[in-house]
């Protein structure tokens, strides 16, 4: 019997973050976020009130539940075999107890597909310790958990560049609806995503044992955002000024987090005369709380204020060319771990991403945890 193309796998497993399904969820799924992190306690009660403003409810379940079933349709569509399951960090379905339902189905072996694009400690590392932390606790129970492998970082795959390209396309068309096709030529790309602190910027990528020396994070944007803006050019034959800018800063003011915040950008984008502004949110695969809340309610409020035009761009979504990605990444993987040196597209200056983290890569700076899908 020859093998399937999935071969070793028998299952795809969605990771994602986890997010309050209604008011009485806000509270408790916080402080499985914030857990031993040193965010103020005011910051909390300001992020509660964004969840409570949309009615407790935040979107990230939904928008997983729409890629979960466009994925199983994509699977059938190409003729891979394969169940598709989904486990989070924060919030039901837990990892640990969809890992202990795979391994109840008989499921040895899963490629892991994370909700994450870059490398960081937030979008890597912390998954892989959350890995960890499940395979041990079903070890506890005396279940063995099926092996895990995460797929790589997607932020350079053909897929998720295409399902952002086209978002960006879009946007402008409607800032030209909008505003007339002069003032849309004119337009500033406005890349943004998640801050985090300056010191797991540093970490990200990073592996001293390998020589690798961090920053991976803004690297990786930097590089999809100048994709795009060539994509852009290539479409339209105008290549915008374009810039990346950070939003959902948490943490003490005293520590330092990625700068410029995405409101203070716009402020200064409107003093210099820049006459309207795409905003492309490739920080997140989704339409999640930072997205509805911080983007198009709060910088789109400091937009309004500054007479500023502004359209955010769609984020990958359900879009097909991202939701291939997963398949893609799985076979390629499949490949590889059978011995055989598939084609890993990428596309733009980076090359693509690793398999398995280099030791100490996207380090948790409050110290060494066990981690999976790693060599250290
Ligand atoms: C890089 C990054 C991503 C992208 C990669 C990835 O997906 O991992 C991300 C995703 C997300 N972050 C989310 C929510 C939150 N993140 C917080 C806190 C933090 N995020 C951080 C970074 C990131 N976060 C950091 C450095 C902190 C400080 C505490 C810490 O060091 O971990 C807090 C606490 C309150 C606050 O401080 O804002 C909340 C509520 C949601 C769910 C949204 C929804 O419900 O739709 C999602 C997808
Ligand atoms: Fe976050």
């Amino acid at each position: 019997m020859t093998a399937t193309p999935w071969a070793p796998y028998d299952a795809l497993l969605l990771v994602s973050f986890g997010g309050p399904e209604k008011p009485e969820d806000v509270v408790p799924f916080l402080q499985n976020v914030t857990a031993g992190k040193n965010i103020p306690v005011e910051r909390l009660e300001e992020v509660g009130e964004h969840y409570y403003g949309f009615g407790g409810k935040s979107p990230i379940n939904d928008q997983n539940r729409a890629l979960i079933a466009a994925l199983e349709q994509d699977l059938a569509a190409n003729g891979v075999d394969l169940p598709v399951y989904w486990g989070n960090r924060n919030w039901d379905p837990y990892l640990t107890d969809t890992l202990r339902q795979m391994a109840a189905d008989g499921v040895t072996r899963v490629a892991c597909w994370v909700t994450s694009a870059y490398s960081s400690y937030s979008g890597c590392r912390q998954y892989r310790e959350n890995f960890a932390d499940a395979v041990a606790e079903l070890a506890a129970e005396g279940v063995q958990a099926p092996q895990l492998d995460r797929l790589r970082h997607y932020f350079n795959h053909p897929g998720f560049v295409a399902a952002n390209l086209d978002a960006t396309a879009d946007a402008l068309r409607t800032l030209e609806d909008e505003v007339g096709a002069e003032k849309a030529s004119a337009a500033r790309l406005v890349f943004v995503t998640h801050s985090i602190p300056d010191a797991m910027e540093d970490a990200s990528g990073a592996s001293a044992a390998e020589g690798l020396p961090g920053g991976a994070y803004t690297r990786q944007h930097r590089d999809l955002a100048a994709t795009i803006v060539a994509g852009i050019a290539e479409r339209t034959g105008t290549t915008h000024d374009h810039d990346l800018v950070f939003c959902s800063r948490s943490g003490p003011p005293q520590v330092p987090w990625l700068e410029p915040d995405v409101n203070d950008h716009l402020t200064a984008l409107a003093g210099e005369g820049v006459p309207a502004v795409v905003l492309i949110p490739i920080g997140f695969v989704s339409d999640h709380m930072e997205v509805i809340y911080d983007l198009d309610t709060e910088a789109a409020a400091t937009a309004e204020g500054l007479g500023l035009p502004f359209v955010r761009a769609a984020t990958a979504g359900t879009h097909p060319a991202f939701v291939q990605v997963a398949r893609e990444l799985l076979l390629e993987r499949a490949a590889a771990e059978r011995g055989e040196s598939p084609v890993r597209p990428a596309v733009g200056d980076l090359p693509p991403s690793w398999d398995v983290c280099p030791p100490g890569c996207c380090a948790n700076l409050r110290g060494p945890r066990p981690a999976l899908c790693g060599r250290d």
